[in-house]
């Protein structure tokens, strides 16, 4: 069975103060029951909310993490990092990432396989823009940086890997895809899965749809076969919103 997961992704905000009220709201009120929550915050929060959510249902994830081990990479942070802190999940290839700060699938693919072997769970992004939408082109290229996101990863490993498929599109602009088109993209990486892989690997690796997922809209997300959770922006900021994320 799949667990559910509702990821927080912060983005570049909250300070300190502002992380651990958020935090202590958790531990008065915990999330749904049967879901996994997860908060990716900015690096510098990860070793204090480490601490704080030791009282709390929720889990604590990074928001890019370097390949490499260590060495000169001015302004980077290292898987042996990230687990230092206590964090267990990584978002690997966002978006965001890949347009503005040049990420590549080679580069996603290097991230994502030195996670695994740290034992940091990757959640591997990935999305098409609204032209190659248009151009009929989303399952060519969603399919395409998974493909190359996965390579070299085993059958045995694959199965730890998150996807989420994020329509670039839909990305803070309060457009989202309509739950079938989301689920049909979804079904459709299940399916490469299985081909890559095997049944098995297809039916317990979860998949979560992103962009302007909002507490109001997760319900019926969540009813679709192929959608094991969401990867949120926006709505993940304030406390109750994503309490409410976790309660579908
Ligand atoms: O990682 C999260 C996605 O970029 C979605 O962001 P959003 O919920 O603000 O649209």
């Amino acid at each position: 069975m799949r667990v559910p997961l509702i990821a927080g992704n912060w983005k570049m905000h909250k300070t300190l103060d502002e992380a651990l009220s958020f935090v202590r709201y958790f531990a008065e009120n915990p999330p749904g029951e049967n879901v996994e929550a997860l908060i990716c915050a900015p690096a510098p929060l990860l070793y204090p909310l480490a601490d704080a959510m030791k009282e709390t249902a929720v889990a604590l994830g990074a928001q890019n993490m370097h390949h490499a081990p260590q060495g000169a990479f001015t302004g980077e942070i290292s898987s042996a990092m990230i687990k230092d802190t206590g964090a267990s999940y990584v978002i690997l290839g966002h978006s965001e990432r890949r347009q503005l700060f040049a990420e590549t699938d080679a580069s996603v693919n290097l991230k994502v396989t030195k996670a695994l072997e740290a034992g940091i769970t990757p959640i591997l992004c990935c999305g098409e823009s609204l032209e190659e939408r248009e151009e009929g082109r989303t399952g060519e290229v969603v399919k395409g940086q998974v493909i190359k996101g996965l390579e070299g990863i085993s059958e045995v490993e694959v199965p730890r890997v998150v996807i989420a498929y994020e329509p670039i599109w839909a990305i803070g602009t309060g457009k989202t895809a309509s739950n079938g088109d989301a689920n049909e993209v979804c079904a459709e990486i299940r399916h490469l899965i299985k081909e890559l892989y095997n049944d098995e690997a297809a039916a317990t690796l979860r998949i979560l749809y992103g962009g302007s997922v909002k507490p109001s809209t997760i319900k019926g997300l969540m009813a679709e076969s192929d959608i094991d959770g969401a990867l949120v922006g926006g709505a993940s900021l304030e406390a109750d919103s994503f309490l409410g994320l976790t309660r579908f």
